[in-house]
């Protein structure tokens, strides 16, 4: 069974104008999926509807065989801690008023009833801490230190720090690299690659830039206009069965 099913999610913004047009897709256990598209294309709206954090027009989200997308947040709270969010703003991600370590408590403090942490252990406010910088391969020190006080890069490791602090099944990643140089790219896009083994944790990675995503994913997605108009297996990305369009992301690579 599939972890995450999408059925003809669609989502408009203003009448006529469908920001996500009728997308269906399933993200198996373990995988990387990437969804690839132009800014614009409707990406992150997906990924905001996925997360709830906006309505859907309609269509469906099952996650682990339940469908979430009629569910209010009492109902829904069983589900959320299943599926976080990296996104490509780590600056804005973060609340600049709190200490590192603070940030790095939240989604334990919303969900620890709930939680039977595998990788992570609570004995301590302070050890969860130190385990979750080592995850995500930033000094200790860095817990007493304010959002603007790291590097975009670290900032970013921190981010990704809280979405596993919870061990989720799903992590959707919109566009986790957008803010930061090419080096600092490669390092998290390896870190994600190693997190995604130890942990076990499924990807929906979505970016614009085709070589990121061939380079996360086993099975790729594109997005054009708010549909979907492309699928295949990484390893057919040259294939002469491409979409046009998809040839055009092939020529840019
Ligand atoms: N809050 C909003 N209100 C109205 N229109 C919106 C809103 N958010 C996005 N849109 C519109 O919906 C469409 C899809 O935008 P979206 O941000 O999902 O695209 P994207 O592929 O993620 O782009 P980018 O990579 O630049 O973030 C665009 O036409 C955008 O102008």
């Amino acid at each position: 069974m599939s972890l995450l099913v999408v059925d003809r999610l669609t989502k408009s913004y203003r009448e006529g104008k469908m920001a996500v047009n009728a997308v269906s897709f399933h993200l198996d256990k373990g995988e990387c999926l990437g969804l690839v598209g132009e800014s614009g294309c409707g990406k992150s709206t997906l990924a905001r509807c996925l997360l709830h954090i906006e309505t859907i027009d309609s269509g469906s989200i099952m996650l682990n065989g339940q469908p979430i997308e009629q569910l209010h947040e009492r109902k829904l709270r069983p589900f959320r801690r299943h599926m976080q969010m990296v996104s490509q703003n780590p600056a804005a991600a973060l609340n600049p008023k709190l200490k590192i370590k603070h940030s790095l408590l939240d989604a334990y403090e919303q969900f620890h009833h709930q939680l039977r942490l595998k990788h992570f252990t609570f004995t301590s406010k302070a050890a969860y801490i130190k385990q979750l910088l080592e995850a995500v391969e930033l000094p200790a020190s860095l817990a007493d230190r304010y959002p603007h006080e790291l590097s975009g890069g670290q900032r970013q490791r921190v981010t990704i720090a809280r979405a596993i602090s919870i061990e989720p099944e799903v992590i959707v990643l919109d566009e986790p690299t957008a803010s930061l140089d090419v080096i600092s790219q490669g390092a998290v896009l390896r870190l994600l690659t190693s997190l995604q083994t130890h942990l076990q944790l499924s990807y929906l990675f979505i970016s614009h830039d085709l070589a990121a995503v061939h380079q996360m994913s086993q099975r790729i997605l594109v997005m054009k206009e708010g549909r979907l108009v492309d699928q295949f297996d990484r390893d057919h990305v040259f294939h002469e069965n491409r979409h046009l369009y998809t040839q055009e992301l092939i020529s840019i690579f």
